[in-house]
């Protein structure tokens, strides 16, 4: 799997992180949602230059140019809830797109232990496109993992792009190992180094899903 992790060069998406972590000003939640949106943006843009191009000869009103356009069928898939603004964001970017939706929540069996349901799936056909899977947060792994799982009932993609604002050195670790067999690209905004007993990242941000749009019952 190759990992491309943005922080690691300076730029404004630091910024933006930043709000989105610092617990003064993650709880606007409308310049929350606007944050994720524009990381998505930042990495839509940095994913496009890793995609297939070919040549056009465009008409301008005086004249013809030859230049390259990207030929890549991409399917945008996301999360239910937090994947949200982060998909849009790359919808932004990426605005021919197909659109996937996956729904996927913890069921907490007690303070501590959950399982992950998938409960709600919206898909085209993924065969021979490329799938960006959008999630802000890469915990354990294991909603990525079984919404990857969902996705792939719907045809056989060219490559996979994980796309994450925060993932755990543990999810990395958990995506490597249990899919070495397919051919994935993660691009995260920050790695973070570890999770608490109730696999929330940290120092992470909190709850994104919450942050976005409130706590839910
Ligand atoms: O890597 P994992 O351990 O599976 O955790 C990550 C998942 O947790 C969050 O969703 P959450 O379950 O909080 O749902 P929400 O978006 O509705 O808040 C997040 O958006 C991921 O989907
Ligand atoms: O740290 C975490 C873990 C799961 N979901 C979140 O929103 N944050
Ligand atoms: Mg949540």
């Amino acid at each position: 799997m190759t990992i491309h992790n943005l922080s690691e060069q300076n730029s404004l998406l630091n910024q933006f992180l930043k709000e989105i972590r610092h617990v003064d000003i993650q709880t606007d939640r409308m310049r929350f949602r606007h944050n994720i949106e524009r990381i998505g943006e930042v990495m839509a843009y940095e994913i496009s230059k890793t995609l297939a191009y070919r040549n056009e000869d465009i008409p301008t009103p005086l004249g013809t140019i030859n230049m390259p356009v990207s030929g890549e069928s991409i399917v945008l898939g996301t999360i239910l809830r937090a994947g949200l603004p982060f998909h849009n964001g790359f919808l932004h970017y990426f605005d021919h797109a197909e659109n996937a939706f996956v729904s996927a929540y913890r069921k907490y069996k007690d303070a501590l232990k959950f399982d992950i349901f998938i409960e709600y799936i919206a898909s085209p056909s993924i065969t021979e496109k490329t799938l960006i899977i959008t999630d802000p947060m890469l915990a354990t792994g294991s909603s990525m993992e079984l919404a990857i799982g969902a996705l792939l009932t719907k045809g056989t993609p060219a490559h996979i792009h994980i796309a994450t604002i925060i993932s755990s050195q543990p999810a990395i670790d958990y995506v490597q190992a249990h899919m070495e067999n397919t051919n994935i690209t993660l691009w995260t905004a920050a790695i973070d180094p570890a999770l608490n007993e109730h696999s929330y990242i940290i120092p992470g941000l909190g709850d994104a899903g919450d942050l976005a749009y409130g706590e839910k019952l």
